[in-house]
């Protein structure tokens, strides 16, 4: 069979299916929510209960953290300043693929300065990025100490470990800030929920 003979039977297309397509399948927005705070201020916690919230309205999102990026795609990447750029750099190609596919994405590192950010907010575009602060105090997130790695970080066993001896500059003009030693985490993800459900469900 010739060519002209198999287009019969099943046509070319030429145009590869773009976002409309994808979002107009999953009746919704592609959007990324980008948040950024100290290690231990509640942005995996919070980014986990808003995702079920999400997910039970029907909507697709698509968590990126730690635990499924440093491990893998990053795990070449320590916690130089350089590393961080390149970790987020890489963070944010990958959240635009999941943005681009129509998936709400949430995104949860310290991302520590608005340089590191805005070449996120850069790479996503500016009108799908949702900055979202977890400005929970470092005494705070000092107390709860998840992992046990700020009392090893004031023991000086991890250098360059953020609020102790590398820096965090807060975002000038977050989308939302949440500090969760003053809110519950049913307060954060209905704060979220306001803030996102407008933007997300496709009419
Ligand atoms: N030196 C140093 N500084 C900060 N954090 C450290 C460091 N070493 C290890 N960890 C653990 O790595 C988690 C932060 O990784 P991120 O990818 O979010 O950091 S960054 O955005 O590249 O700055 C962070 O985890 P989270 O608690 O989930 O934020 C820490 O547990
Ligand atoms: N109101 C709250 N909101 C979010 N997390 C809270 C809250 N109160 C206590 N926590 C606890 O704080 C810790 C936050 O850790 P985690 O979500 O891993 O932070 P991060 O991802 O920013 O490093 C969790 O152990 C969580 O149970």
């Amino acid at each position: 069979m010739n060519n002209q003979e198999t287009n019969h039977i099943y046509p070319i297309f030429d145009r590869m299916l773009g976002r409309a397509d994808k979002e107009e399948l999953l009746k919704q927005h592609g959007l990324m929510i980008w948040f950024t705070g100290l290690s231990g201020s509640g942005k995996s916690t919070i980014a986990i209960a808003l995702e079920r919230e999400l997910q039970q309205r029907g909507l697709l999102c698509r968590i990126l953290d730690g635990d499924n990026i440093r491990s893998g795609i990053n795990n070449n990447l320590g916690f130089s300043a350089e590393d961080r750029v390149e970790n987020i750099r890489r963070i944010a190609e990958v959240g635009k693929l999941f943005v681009d596919t129509g998936i709400i994405t949430l995104a949860a590192f310290i991302s520590p300065n608005n340089e590191i950010r805005e070449m996120a907010a850069g790479i996503i575009g500016k009108e799908d990025f949702l900055e979202i602060y977890v400005s929970t105090p470092l005494e705070e997130c000092e107390r709860r100490d998840v992992k046990g790695l700020y009392a090893k970080a004031r023991r000086g066993e991890i250098k360059n470990f953020t609020g102790i001896s590398a820096p965090f500059e807060a975002p000038a003009h977050p989308a939302l800030s949440l500090d969760t030693s003053k809110l519950s985490l049913k307060e954060s993800v209905d704060q979220l929920l306001d803030l996102i459900l407008p933007k997300v469900i496709k009419k």
